[in-house]
């Protein structure tokens, strides 16, 4: 699957259940309307999303699950519980917080890599980081590709932009890390993918600016907002 999205576009696929567009039925179709404009792969959440996709479009996925602990801020793929799911559910690749907090039940990802690692041997494991230091141990632990994802979204990356400094922690990683790195997070319109691509990036995954139009329409009303006052 590496091979096959190197220097193309993943789509994600992703509603959760307080927006509009939350289900199975539309996100297989937004996947559909993805591979038809050249997609390579899909990143999805949840079960139904990633077994409905699986059987509707003939592209890989990368599927995560997105779910909230009580004692842990991680909740992309926080234990083996949603790994097993995913399984169960026909993901080509799982994705995972690679952070360095803490997971549920006081587990550490070095931990929860071995156990996988063992358990599914012919997985592939994307991880899901906010630091050049999480993505170089990352890569440490057997992680198959690193991801940028939660870059901007912990309190050590709070409000960072993939794109700041034309796209400066993305050269970083790549400089760091020999795993494959796909840029991931904030990645707005198509020039940004084609720059990402040139800082490095094996891949580009974007998931807003393509599938959830709320967030697009933000931004046109705000643009027009401003002209206005
Ligand atoms: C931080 C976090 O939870 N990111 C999630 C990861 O799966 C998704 O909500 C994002 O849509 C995805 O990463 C793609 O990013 P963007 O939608 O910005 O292109």
């Amino acid at each position: 699957m590496l091979v096959d999205i190197k220097g193309r576009l993943v789509v994600s696929c992703q509603a959760l259940s307080d927006e509009p567009l939350h289900g199975s039925e539309i996100m297989k179709r937004m996947a559909d309307a993805a591979m038809r404009g050249g997609a390579a792969a899909i990143r999805a959440n949840g079960v139904e999303d990633v077994a409905a996709i699986k059987s509707y479009v003939d592209l890989p996925v990368i599927g995560l699950i997105k779910r909230d602990y009580p004692d842990s801020e991680v909740y992309i793929t926080p234990t083996l519980i949603e790994v097993e799911q995913l399984i169960g559910a026909g993901a080509d690749m799982i994705a995972l917080d690679a952070t360095n907090r803490t997971r549920p039940g006081g587990v550490r990802l070095s931990d929860m890599m071995r156990d996988i690692r063992a358990a599914y041997p012919s997985m592939q494991w994307m991880a899901d980081c906010s630091t050049l230091e999480e993505c170089v141990q990352a890569e440490k632990l057997g992680f198959d590709c690193i991801g940028t994802t939660m870059h901007g979204y912990t309190a050590a990356t709070a409000g960072k932009k993939l794109y700041e400094a034309d796209f400066s922690f993305l050269r970083a990683v790549v400089r760091e890390v020999a795993a494959p790195v796909l840029a991931e997070g904030n990645i707005l319109t198509p020039e940004m993918a084609a720059h990402a691509l040139d800082a490095g990036a094996h891949a580009v995954v974007v998931g807003g600016a393509i599938t959830r139009p709320q967030q697009i329409t933000e931004r046109f009303a705000e643009a027009i907002r401003s002209v206005r006052a």
